[in-house]
């Protein structure tokens, strides 16, 4: 867990604590110095015999307004620095781990809740438990001055406060979290299953049942949350208990020891006061396991391994018109069979290849391995002689890159979502990919500030699929890759697309996966790709006049066609 908490903030933590800690002894010492007045004005002296305390009453009450706010300033400063700092880190942790989408959810939250927990560990835990040691051990050797016994009596009652309190409402917290954790992930579960599903809840009327099970699973977590509330307050009860008898017991002791009615006023305001910050120690003890919790799954997630091997003496970057040569790839997901055993192709200047094959055959991997967001066994990947593992995969993307089969919408304007992939594009830049892409008059007639809303839920899957090709367009690689651009579209939105993308890529070195043969006669080469190998390649022509997959699903779609 080291490391999360970076070192550069040190000095931050040490200014907060020390404001934190005056605050409370500056109110240890206000109570202490009032009760001394009181009680000795009480016997009428010289009025310079008070002046000191009069002073020292003003003093203290003026410095714990200001100390108290300099520790909420600095606390807070070292705490949001310190998570955004922690957020930094995490996604530096994350680039070289490659594409996440398959643990998204998962992911968000860990962004976002449990870098909170960064914040809550200082600002909740940390800062307080210092100043609560620092006031109790304070006030302990104030009354070790006055009445040893007393000191004991307090020290007591700060421990039991303080450190065995704190330590058993954890232990609780452990336990309940193991309860609720299962609860919460299962509301939150149906939850998003009642957001997301509506639309088919509705279609086959199971709306009723879902909303049902919803609201099971809403009861059951709110008794488990009630059951674990009613273990807090007596928490909460027991510390303020343990304060009021702390302070009867030195007010006895004092009487039993005839101690004098300045100092048992003094000892017993001023053991009042000491607990102030103490108390809150049982919610921080509480909330402590889930911080830990959180911290330990934020250490977890900055050791992903890294998706591929950046080299440690990169390679001068190729340039001019680029040659894409695999040999032999062989690529594999873990401990699997191989995704890819042996591909070779080459991708010259200029010219279109196709890889069409069956769901599971290794595309998308192929097109994972040339964008270097997977690490390839053996075999080569050379850009102009120069293998790609010998360059920063990030130069790499630069030279090869385009559409991925499931593009992602920014809620974000329209412009915005294209500027993702062209920052620094004039208007005209944009308007001449988005009119290449085909989604010109739409765009002219949506308004190219629209916001696209959530996940792009305002764009149908053909205007998704075009958004997707224009970003690639402006972003312009020397290699266009393409994977599956007309997947999961109708039949008629899927051939305009592919017509228009034909028509976009004409010229451009590109490789295109795709599902559809339809238009794949503008294309050079065809590669059919079969349980990670390469098993038929020519052009359109060639493939539909020899026995094959390719052949056999060219008729399968003539059929679909007539
Ligand atoms: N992250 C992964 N971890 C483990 N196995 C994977 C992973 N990604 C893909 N695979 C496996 O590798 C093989 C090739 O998958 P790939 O996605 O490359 O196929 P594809 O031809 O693109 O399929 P589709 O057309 O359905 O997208 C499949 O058997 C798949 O289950």
């Amino acid at each position: 867990m080291s490391g999360l908490i970076p070192s550069g903030l040190n000095r931050r933590l040490v200014v907060a604590a020390l404001a934190g800690s005056a605050a409370d002894l500056a109110g240890l010492g206000l109570i202490a110095s009032a009760a001394w007045l009181i009680t000795r004005a009480a016997e009428q002296p010289p009025l310079a015999a008070l002046s000191v305390a009069i002073v020292g009453v003003r003093a203290f009450a003026t410095s714990r307004g200001v100390f108290r706010y300099a520790e909420r300033l600095a606390g807070h400063d070292v705490a949001l620095r310190a998570q955004a700092a922690t957020r930094e880190r995490l996604y530096e942790a994350l680039i070289p781990s490659g594409p996440l989408s398959h643990r998204g959810a998962d992911l968000l939250s860990r962004m976002v809740d449990d870098t909170d927990a960064v914040q809550d560990l200082l600002v909740r835990c940390l800062l307080p438990a210092i100043a609560a040691l620092v006031t109790g051990a304070v006030a302990v050797v104030i009354a070790l001055f006055l009445l040893p016994a007393a000191a004991f009596a307090l020290l007591a009652g700060l421990v039991i406060a303080g450190v065995l309190l704190p330590i058993g409402t954890a232990a609780a917290s452990r336990r309940w979290s193991a309860r609720l954790a299962p609860a919460r992930a299962d509301l939150a579960a149906r939850v998003a299953d009642l957001v997301h599903g509506s639309a088919d809840l509705a279609a086959y009327g199971a709306k009723g049942e879902a909303l049902a099970a919803g609201m099971a699973a809403d009861d059951h977590l709110a008794a488990l949350e009630r059951r674990q509330s009613r273990v807090s307050a007596t928490a909460l009860l027991t510390g303020v208990l343990t304060q009021g008898l702390t302070v009867v017991a030195i007010v006895w002791i004092c009487q039993a020891t005839g101690t004098g009615s300045v100092a048992t006023a003094v000892l017993a305001l001023m053991s009042l006061v000491a607990f102030e910050p103490v108390l809150p120690l049982a919610a921080a003890g509480e909330r402590l396991t889930g911080v830990l919790a959180a911290l330990r799954r934020l250490t977890d997630l900055r050791s992903l391994p890294a998706a591929v091997t950046e080299p440690a003496a990169p390679a001068v970057t190729p340039s001019g018109p680029l040659t894409i040569e695999v040999s032999n790839l062989v690529v594999r997901h873990g401990e699997a069979r191989p995704a890819l055993n042996g591909v070779s192709l080459t991708l010259t200047p200029g010219r279109r290849v196709a890889i069409v094959g069956p769901s599971g055959a290794g595309k998308s991997t192929l097109l994972s391995a040339l964008m270097r967001t997977i690490d390839y066994e053996s075999g080569n990947i050379t850009i102009n002689e120069v293998e790609a593992r010998d360059l920063p995969s990030e130069t790499v993307r630069h030279l090869m890159t385009g559409l991925t089969q499931d593009p992602y919408v920014f809620q974000a304007s329209f412009k915005d979502n294209l500027r993702l992939a062209g920052p620094e594009a004039s208007d005209e830049g944009l308007a001449n990919a988005v009119q290449a892409a085909h989604l010109d008059t739409w765009a002219d007639r949506t308004g190219w500030d629209t916001p696209l809303g959530e996940d792009g839920r305002t764009l149908s899957g053909g205007q998704l699929q075009r958004l997707a090709l224009a970003r690639a367009l402006l972003y312009n690689p020397p290699v266009l890759l393409l994977d599956e651009p007309a997947e999961a579209l109708d039949e008629q939105t899927a051939a305009a697309l592919m017509a228009d993308l034909l028509d976009a890529t004409h010229g451009r070195t590109t490789l295109l996966i795709t599902h559809r043969l339809r238009g794949l006669e503008a294309v050079d080469e065809i590669l059919v790709l079969e349980d990670g190998q390469i098993t038929q390649r020519g052009t359109h022509t060639d493939l539909t006049t020899t026995d094959g997959y390719y052949r056999t699903l060219w008729q399968s779609e003539a059929m679909l066609h007539t």
